[in-house]
């Protein structure tokens, strides 16, 4: 595919990470988890994820919006709230990929303030480089750079997030 210029993580690598996550995720908790997707990145990753825990776990989903392109606006919304309520839960939110981190800082704090037993987040990938504010982040799959990266429910202007690899995408596409 001309439009990608490197394949990072192959399907059969991402299958692997998500065997190992989901051993460790099994590990630490006992009962029932609320697993909450971050809409719409988060599905490829938390479908294939989920099948790997060995808990009594609830799904649910949440959108929010901060993204426009390549650029963040640093502004959050929720768009789609929960389903369930978290208070007294163990929660664990599942997104694609964590880069200025405004994203989940906000959620945490939103679903702190809801009275959340616990609150721990899985993102298949995390740019370390472009964050502006700290998360606390207890599963990585993989560290990327600073590259703009889709796949795996990763976008660029809605396109791409089929693709079954995580790759950076060429510079031609969005210049
Ligand atoms: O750490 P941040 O700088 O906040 O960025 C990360 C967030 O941005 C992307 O989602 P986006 O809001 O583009 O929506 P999408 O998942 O529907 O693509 C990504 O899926 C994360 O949710
Ligand atoms: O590299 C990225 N790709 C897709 N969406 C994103 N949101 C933040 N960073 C990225
Ligand atoms: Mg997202």
């Amino acid at each position: 595919m001309k439009e990608i210029e490197e394949i990072l993580y192959s399907e059969e690598v991402v299958m692997q990470k998500c065997r190992e996550l989901g051993e460790r995720i099994t590990a630490d908790y006992e009962g029932e988890l609320l697993v909450v997707g971050i809409l719409k990145g988060a599905v490829p990753f938390m479908a294939e994820l989920i099948k790997r825990i060995d808990l009594p776990i609830i799904i649910d989903f949440m959108d929010v919006s901060s993204y426009e392109g390549t650029t963040t606006s640093g502004e959050v919304r929720i768009l789609k709230d929960l389903e369930f309520r978290v208070e007294g839960r163990d929660v664990l939110i599942v997104e694609d990929i964590i880069d200025t981190g405004l994203t989940l800082s906000y959620l945490t704090e939103v679903l702190k303030k809801r009275g959340a037993k616990s609150i721990e987040i899985c993102s298949l990938l995390t740019k370390p480089k472009r964050r502006k504010v700290f998360v606390d982040t207890k599963y990585v799959g993989f560290e990327v750079d600073d590259k703009f990266v889709v796949g795996y429910g990763m976008d660029y202007n809605e396109k791409y997030r089929n693709l079954p690899f995580v790759g950076i995408l060429s510079e031609e596409v969005y210049k």
